[in-house]
């Protein structure tokens, strides 16, 4: 393992911050930013310093936002980051009340299972979604930022009477909501899933949990070119994992003239360390399968291979040729489902980056812990079987097929690749190169571990003898 390298940081340099939480993600990580949502904090802690006529006559707007985008979210219509995108983008705030508004929406629902036992004794039948989601997140407000009890009453109760729930209800609920313990992290996400996490990371669980329940930053990968403009700009690199970099921007991504220019490109470290498990890629004819948004596909011919990228979505292809152009990247694309066998010709590399569940995506996507049952684990693990036989196929004999899912479970990654192997004597499992990330083993792979917000995904790296 090579350690990750620090970047010390510039004091003197920096911009004023940029709270709105980018839009410009494609990857399926979409990442809010760490210092945003610092500062974030320090805005919901100083509210109470405001005059008292302007303070709660209406409730913050970034409080409104947030509850409303909580809703959404809370009754599985959406997932929090497009959500949260959506309603940044129809709502004018100011740049303070957006950062504090995605800080409320990721920490309660980072919070929520702890939330919710909090509340549960002071609660009696059935509460509608609107006031659960307007508790929730006057309760982290109050349990986990320490945002004056005063403040959190007073603004919720505003909120309240503007239709999210009965005033005097919300009053007397968060006057007495207190903690139902000290905070244990395992606490923050069901007891099962808690479990796969002990599972994958033994003792190094607890530190585990504890990570995801903090912001998320942003990872680019940069070209020397990207770091220089972005340094320039009075954007901070924090740490890096070879070219995937820490970042605190000073400004929107989209606005930079990295981004523009084809410089900076948003990608998980753990992400990347599906990449590097492909090893040396210079020349290889490659096939991207389930190549979605085109992320890694574009870190592949970044590094001079010659990649088709297969989905089932056409419109996943729009945006990674989109992206690719940006890049000044190309690759071929093929639209197809492959549950089933594929006219197309065998590759001597082969990268399945599988559907999943998204276990070990919890710091940027924490309403999954909150949606995850064993069901939907048992059909992500049948789906990624049938995709890994066809993988298989096309698979070239000598060649290199890498399987990879952003999950946790053991179902998923060692289980799923065992069976695979059960029914393809062809294929033994050989060690991965250096992935830059910490890793742990995993049966016949490793799990990247996810600490600092790099995410935890499974990989194993396959030989095809014959
Ligand atoms: C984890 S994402 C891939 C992310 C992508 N590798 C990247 O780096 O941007 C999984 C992808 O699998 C695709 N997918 C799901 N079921 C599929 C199927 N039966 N056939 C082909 N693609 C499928 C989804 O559309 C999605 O884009």
């Amino acid at each position: 393992m090579t350690s990750p390298r620090s970047r010390p940081g510039r004091p003197g340099r920096a911009k004023p911050n940029q709270n709105r939480p980018d839009q410009s993600r494609p990857d399926q990580n979409r990442p809010d930013q760490s210092r945003s949502d610092q500062s974030r904090a320090d805005h919901a802690r100083s509210d109470h310093t405001q005059p008292e006529q302007t303070r709660f006559v209406h409730a913050n707007p970034a409080r409104a936002l947030s509850v409303r985008v909580l809703v959404s979210v809370l009754a599985g219509d959406t997932f929090a980051a497009p959500a949260l995108d959506d309603a940044l983008t129809k709502a004018v705030l100011a740049t303070r009340d957006a950062g504090l508004c995605t800080h409320l929406v990721y920490g309660t629902l980072r919070y929520a299972p702890y939330l919710e036992a909090a509340l549960a004794p002071l609660l009696r039948g059935e509460t509608p979604l609107k006031t659960r989601a307007l508790l929730l997140c006057a309760t982290f407000e109050k349990l986990v930022l320490g945002t004056p009890p005063h403040a959190v009453v007073n603004e919720y109760v505003t909120l309240g009477r503007t239709g999210f729930g009965p005033p005097a209800l919300i009053n007397a609920v968060l006057r007495r909501v207190e903690a139902a313990g000290p905070l244990h992290p395992e606490a923050t996400l069901p007891g099962w899933l808690a479990g796969e996490y002990r599972a994958a990371y033994e003792e190094q669980a607890p530190e585990v949990l504890a990570d995801l329940l903090q912001p998320q930053p942003l990872w680019l990968a940069l070209t020397p070119a990207g770091e220089e403009s972005l340094e320039g700009e009075g954007s901070e690199l924090e740490l890096g994992y070879g070219n995937v970099q820490r970042v605190q921007l000073s400004r929107p991504l989209r606005e930079t003239e990295a981004f523009t220019e084809g410089w900076a490109q948003p990608i998980n470290p753990a992400s990347m360390a599906c990449v590097r498990a492909l090893g040396e890629v210079e020349g290889e004819t490659l096939l991207d399968l389930a190549g979605g948004a085109g992320i890694k596909a574009a870190m592949l011919a970044a590094r001079g291979a010659s990649v088709t990228s297969v989905d089932r979505v056409p419109g996943k292809h729009r945006a990674a040729r989109n992206n690719l152009k940006r890049l000044g990247l190309e690759a071929e694309f093929v639209t197809a489902d492959l549950t089933g066998p594929l006219d197309l010709a065998p590759a001597s590399r082969v990268l399945l980056d599988a559907p999943c569940t998204g276990s070990g995506t919890l710091r940027s996507h924490p309403e999954i812990k909150l949606r995850l049952t064993h069901q939907a684990v048992r059909e992500a693990a049948a789906l990624q079987g049938r995709m890994l036989d066809t993988a298989a196929d096309l698979t070239a004999p000598g060649g290199v097929l890498v399987y990879s899912v952003c999950s946790v479970t053991r179902a998923e990654g060692p289980e799923a690749v065992g069976k695979f192997l059960n029914r393809h004597p062809e294929f033994a499992p050989e060690a991965l190169p250096d992935l830059l990330v910490q890793t742990v083993p995993s049966g016949p792979g490793v799990l990247t571990v996810p600490l600092e917000g790099v995410d935890g995904f499974f990989i194993a790296r396959l030989r095809r003898q014959g």
